[in-house]
């Protein structure tokens, strides 16, 4: 029904939506923590599941790498969807010694070297930002499942191999990590009047060079899922 999603007709996909980048991750959340899945997409193998989670619709699907990526599915989404809440969860480089491998990180606001808030022709700088509404109920979550993060702004970048020290002038910013998603889908959001969140866990360091093993991230992402979901069942 959509050029990239048209496995899916409306009311196939739950008003809120977990967005992790790789599809395979959908996959695992759905045959794990999902009633009663049933996929929805398959085409370019961007697997997207409707379930339900302690009896509330759910769903989850994968958005690819990058703001081109995720600005397409998070468009479809919301317009020929009418997806209300879209909470990513993902994985982040961490910029500071004290956000530490496995940490969540939620974004507030997403800044950004992209040229996707081109797209929007504001007049001026455009500060992406998190709705608050999910800000307050990823709180809410973390105080009931006594899972911390951390909150602040972060950077999405469109590029992964990056050269030298360029994270450092981000890091002066305060900036809390580095991914490739959060300010398109905040933007998105905004345009069109519904809720984004990102959340994600550190699975690398800038400053110490860390990356985390197999077995901290499958803990870490349940950390993550758990806390997205209780969001879910309670908007
Ligand atoms: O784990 P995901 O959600 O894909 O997020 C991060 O991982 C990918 C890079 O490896 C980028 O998409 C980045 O944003
Ligand atoms: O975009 C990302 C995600 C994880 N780690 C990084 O360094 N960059």
């Amino acid at each position: 029904m959509s050029t990239h999603i048209n496995a899916a007709k409306l009311g196939d996909i739950a008003e809120t939506i977990l967005l992790p980048g790789d599809p395979l991750r959908a996959k695992f959340i759905a045959e794990n923590y999902l009633e009663s899945p049933k996929l929805y997409n398959e085409i370019r193998g961007m697997l997207g599941y409707t379930g339900t989670y302690k009896g509330v619709p759910v769903s989850v699907q994968g958005t690819g790498m990058g703001m081109p990526s995720m600005g397409i599915y998070s468009w479809e989404l919301i317009t020929e969807y009418k997806v209300q809440n879209l909470i990513r969860i993902g994985t982040a480089g961490s910029f500071h010694e004290d956000i530490k491998i496995k940490d969540l990180v939620v974004g507030v606001a997403a800044s950004t070297d992209s040229n996707y808030i081109h797209a929007f022709n504001v007049p001026g700088t455009y500060a992406p930002c998190a709705s608050y509404k999910l800000l307050s109920k990823v709180r809410d979550a973390s105080e009931k499942l006594n899972i911390p993060f951390k909150a602040g702004n972060i950077v999405s970048c469109d590029v992964f191999y990056e050269f030298g020290d360029w994270w450092k002038k981000w890091a002066d910013m305060g900036i809390l990590a580095v991914e490739m998603e959060a300010a398109a889908l905040y933007m998105n959001a905004a345009y069109n009047r519904v809720n984004a969140l990102a959340m994600m866990t550190i699975s690398d360091h800038f400053v110490t060079g860390e990356r985390s093993t197999s077995e901290e991230r499958q803990q870490s992402f349940t950390d993550m899922m758990e806390l997205a979901l209780e969001m879910a069942v309670d908007l």
